[in-house]
């Protein structure tokens, strides 16, 4: 079984274990920050770069980094994935703005360095993954499902790569089960009122001011609904998910979307 990375132990290197050498970019970010104050607290990790828009990428092959963790901007990742790639340097990433066609692209790059690994994960909340996977179960007995995704007003892109995700995955199980398109009879809407169509699933983006990272799946039958929630209040919540994958990263060559399989989910 595996357990939640919140309720392992942090785990303490024995005597003269070698620790592992990470290096954050965004790091003056509002996840860089925190994803250096975690590296710093985990006794086996040992940060060794910080790095943000306008320094140099080589410091972080100058300072020895073994796994890099990117919390930039979707406009900035792929020249920093392609730097970590060429320089033998695996890189947890939880920037967001990822399609097939970039997926494709880095697992391009991979191709020629087989022993570096790439993880990718739009999410590294624990309840957030667990929503994504209690909404996938669920869509195939409801006629109707739409996302609401909630932000702080300061996220520069929508809809989150969490509900995009989210969706995604909704779509794809509605698909599985051969169901047809949600029932609306919408006709006459102003531009955007009924959200934006991820795979035929509906998504709809609130950005306000007090909010951190929130998701609902709102799901309809005849007579019934099903409302899955979670949140995000502090970004502390992603920070088991990042360290267990700066930790896993080592034994997964190659491109890993999502952290659900180093969950076990
Ligand atoms: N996967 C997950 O669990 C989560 C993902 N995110 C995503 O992480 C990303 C960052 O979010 P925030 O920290 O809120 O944004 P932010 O705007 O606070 O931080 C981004 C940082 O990246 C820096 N930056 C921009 N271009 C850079 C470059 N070329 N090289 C190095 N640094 C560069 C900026 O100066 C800034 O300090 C977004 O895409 C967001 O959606 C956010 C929270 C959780
Ligand atoms: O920008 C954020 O804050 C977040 N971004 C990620 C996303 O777009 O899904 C993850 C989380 O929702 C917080």
């Amino acid at each position: 079984m595996t357990t939640a990375p919140d309720q392992q132990p942090d785990p303490t290197p024995p005597g003269d274990a070698p620790v592992l050498n990470v290096g954050v970019l965004g790091a003056r970010g509002r996840m860089g920050t925190e994803v250096v104050k975690a590296v710093n607290d985990a006794q086996d990790l040992e940060l060794v770069a910080m790095v943000d828009e306008g320094d140099w990428l080589f410091g972080l092959a100058d300072a020895g980094t073994q796994v890099v963790v990117d919390f930039t901007r979707p406009d900035a990742v792929m020249d920093n994935i392609r730097f970590c790639i060429d320089n033998n340097i695996h890189c947890v990433v939880g920037t967001t703005g990822f399609d097939e066609d970039r997926l494709a692209t880095i697992a391009e790059w991979l191709a020629p360095k087989p022993e570096v690994g790439v993880i990718i994960a739009p999410n590294f909340g624990i309840g957030a993954l667990l929503l994504m996977k209690f909404a996938q179960d669920a869509a195939r007995f409801f006629p109707s499902v739409e996302v609401v995704e909630l932000h702080h007003p300061n996220k520069v892109d929508a809809p989150s790569g969490t509900a995009v995700r989210t969706a995604r995955l909704i779509a794809a199980a509605r698909r599985d089960a051969g169901m047809p398109p949600a029932p609306d009879a919408t006709t006459d809407a102003l531009p955007g009122a009924r959200g934006a169509d991820v795979d035929g699933v509906p998504v709809h983006a609130v950005r306000l001011t007090g909010l951190v990272a929130h998701q609902e799946v709102l799901m309809g039958a005849e007579g019934e609904t099903l409302t899955l929630r979670h949140d995000s209040y502090d970004r502390a919540s992603f920070m088991p998910g990042v360290l267990l994958a700066v930790r896993e990263i080592g034994r997964r060559p190659g491109l890993t979307v999502g952290i659900e399989g180093l969950l076990g989910l």
